[in-house]
């Protein structure tokens, strides 16, 4: 039984680890007895946690009650976020990981790693001109997740991730942990602004709204269904060229907002949690989970392809099929696949030469 005295001490030793022991900052309630996670759930990485999309990323999966455990890993700034996060009083222990050398701790034991690791784009720039940087940061980071955490399902946000995937399946391959159901390039962003833009379009609540989007995560790459649309709805051909232009320049009209200083992070953090969410409840075993996601496909003749699929506990469980697409949206295809083709190609050169 140990005295009041020393489980104070114990308690500030946590919460002010001497700075040679910083490798992991496991923040403990004022009890003291929340080391190793105080509800049932699921055990959450976030690498890139201390960036735009990985800060408020990180508090919405602190306030997700399916997270038991939430594990934050950059290169930059953890302590800060840990300490600030594990001040909330939800339900996931929060620990921080700084570095390196701290990676592999970071990643043992993980159900779901979630990656928006590495730069954004500037205003003139496209997504693609971040693959020199972006592609050797998930080349290190999904290098770690085949040794410390091989079965995890991985949701990819850096950019490009219509290149990234690729180079992510590739690193898996090479090490012999590929397993295509549980590699998820994360699209939500592209539904979120198709719903959003169409509800005002249509007067609706964007809520209520549904388009799927297929392809990619870029420019003509980035194929709104709207002849798919939840409610089902009839649009002007002015209506369409505006709507999709739009939804695929959404994140060129938030980088030109932020005229220099990132790219679209809160909208994105939202979108990433819900994503991680129902990848959650898909592992859980809950049914009819379905959302868009760019994977490896079979639905195109493409090896990767952003569609629609059925999420459980292996992953992806199922491919919807894309469903009857009008002329336009063949058109718009015949385009993305163009594209698509490039960007895989490179994505999978990068890790072979
Ligand atoms: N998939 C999408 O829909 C989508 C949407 C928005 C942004 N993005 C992409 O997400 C990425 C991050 O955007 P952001 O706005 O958060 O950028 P940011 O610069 O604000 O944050 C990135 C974070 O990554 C960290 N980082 C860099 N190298 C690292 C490494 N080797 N290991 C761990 N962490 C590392 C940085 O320290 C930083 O904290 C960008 O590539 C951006 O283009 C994707
Ligand atoms: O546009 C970007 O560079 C970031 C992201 O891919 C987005 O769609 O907002």
């Amino acid at each position: 039984m140990q005295s009041s005295s020393e489980r104070i001490a114990r308690i500030a030793s946590h919460l002010h680890p001497p700075s040679s022991q910083m490798e992991e900052t496991s923040l403990l309630g004022r009890s003291g007895c929340r080391a190793k996670g105080g509800t049932p759930g699921f055990k959450v990485a976030i690498l890139g946690a201390a960036g735009g999309i990985g800060q408020p990323l990180a508090m919405l999966m602190k306030m997700n009650p399916l997270v038991s455990v939430l594990h934050l890993y950059d290169v930059v700034n953890t302590p800060g976020v840990t300490a600030d996060l594990s001040h909330m009083n939800t339900g996931a222990v929060v620990r921080g990981f700084l570095g390196q050398a701290q990676l592999d701790n970071a990643l043992t034991g993980i159900d779901l790693v979630i990656i928006p690791a590495g730069v954004p784009r500037k205003p003139g720039m496209t997504r693609d001109d971040l693959f020199n940087i972006n592609a050797g940061i998930v080349r290190t980071l999904c290098e770690g997740v085949t040794r410390c955490c091989p079965n995890a399902i991985v949701n990819l946000i850096s950019n490009p991730v219509n290149s990234t995937v690729p180079i992510a399946a590739e690193v898996f391959k090479k090490a012999g942990t590929y397993n295509p159901r549980r590699l998820l390039g994360v699209t939500t962003l592209d539904v979120a602004r198709a719903n959003t833009f169409v509800a005002e379009v249509l007067g609706l609540d964007p809520r209520n709204v549904n388009i799927p989007v297929v392809g990619g995560h870029a420019g003509v790459t980035i194929l709104p269904l709207l002849s798919q649309a939840t409610p089902p709805s009839s649009f002007t051909p002015e209506e369409v060229a505006y709507l999709t232009e739009r939804i695929q320049n959404g994140g060129t009209e938030v980088v030109e907002a932020k005229a220099g200083t990132g790219s679209a992070t809160l909208s994105m953090a939202y979108a990433a949690a819900q994503f991680a969410d129902a990848c959650l409840r898909g592992l859980r075993g809950d049914a009819g989970i379905v959302e868009c996601s760019y994977v490896a496909s079979q639905v195109t003749e493409l090896p990767f392809f952003a569609s629609s699929v059925r999420l459980g506990r292996g992953g992806v469980e199922e491919f919807l099929p894309l469903g009857p697409l009008n002329e336009f949206e063949r058109a718009g295809l015949e385009k993305a696949k163009k594209e698509l083709t490039e960007s895989i190609h490179k994505g999978v050169s990068f890790i072979k030469s």
